[in-house]
């Protein structure tokens, strides 16, 4: 349904500071403040960096994607702002102060125990299970992707590289690699540049094993080419001691080299509503 979309007037938005640069784009701080008088609510405001491949085309789309979009764990649309002097729209959205979830467990490592990391884990696979029910494939599921709304909830953002699957088919295929880096990646999407909710379901895996490794990427077990093709377990071996058996099971379906052979969101949610280790507060 087309939402009123809000229309924000490029005068009284005042810049703060730079939040981002995510995919194709960069993210501001703001505050529009129509009043004048510093009472306005603080916004993120994406804008396209021409520079990038990315056509003003993709930019509507990702427009299109999050003004459709209306989950608590899905970082929320605002309106946008059609700047005079420049070609390009601009993208508001509700600003998260805690920030992205990387820089986060950088902070507050020692005081995230392992039930928080698990409803962090399923409020993602919550957004995810929405996503999926639009027919929607995030295509860049990672933990710099996720933004912290409060010490209790997280949100899934940047719906730059966001496709619909469409009606007739079970995935996606891109025409050109993209820039992400290939270790969220599936094989599928490595190998034959396939993406699908079981794709978003491998990328959801290595989510789990930065929630708990605590973004500490020197944990990220390394991609190895051998003899020229990809190693596609590269945690058959992690066994970190402090993944509990079930976290450790969980990582281990979403790394399914057959993507029928991994779990749905709706299954993945189910594992963390039964796991024992949080209670549904
Ligand atoms: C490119 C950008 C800005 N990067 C960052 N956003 C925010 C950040 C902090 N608070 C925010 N509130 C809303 C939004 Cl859209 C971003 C932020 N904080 C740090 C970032 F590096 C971003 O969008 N990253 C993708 C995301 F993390 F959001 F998934």
């Amino acid at each position: 349904k087309k939402q009123q979309q809000d229309v924000f007037e490029e005068r009284y938005l005042r810049c703060i500071s730079i939040l981002g640069k995510g995919n194709f784009g960069s993210v501001e701080l703001c505050r529009y403040d129509p009043w004048g008088d510093n009472t306005g609510d603080l916004v993120a405001v994406k804008e396209l960096q021409s520079n990038k491949q990315a056509t003003m085309a993709d930019f509507q789309r990702e427009i299109q994607t999050i003004s459709s979009l209306h989950c608590d764990y899905i970082v929320k649309y605002k309106g946008i702002c059609y700047s005079a002097g420049r070609l390009s729209t601009k993208l508001v959205m509700e600003y998260l102060p805690y920030g992205s979830l990387i820089g986060y467990m950088e902070k507050h490592r020692q005081n995230v125990c392992t039930r928080r990391l698990l409803l962090f884990a399923s409020q993602i696979c919550k957004g995810m299970e929405y996503l999926q029910s639009m027919r929607y494939v995030h295509r860049d599921l990672a933990a710099r992707n996720i933004l912290v709304a409060s010490d209790t909830l997280v949100k899934i953002a940047d719906f730059g590289l966001t496709k619909i699957i469409p009606v007739d088919k079970e995935y996606y295929r891109v025409t050109q690699p993209g820039e992400s880096p290939i270790f969220w990646y599936a094989p599928e999407s490595v190998s034959e540049l396939k993406f699908s909710h079981k794709s978003d379901v491998w990328s959801f895996g290595i989510v789990l094993h930065e929630l708990f490794s605590y973004c500490d990427i020197s944990r990220n077990p390394k991609r190895v080419i051998r003899n020229n093709d990809l190693l596609i377990y590269p945690f058959t071996y992690v066994r970190d001691f402090f993944f509990s058996f079930q976290v450790h099971s969980i990582m281990m379906q979403c790394w399914e080299f057959n993507s029928e052979d991994r779990p749905s969101f709706s299954s993945l949610q189910d594992m963390f509503e039964n796991s024992l280790l949080i209670d549904e507060r």
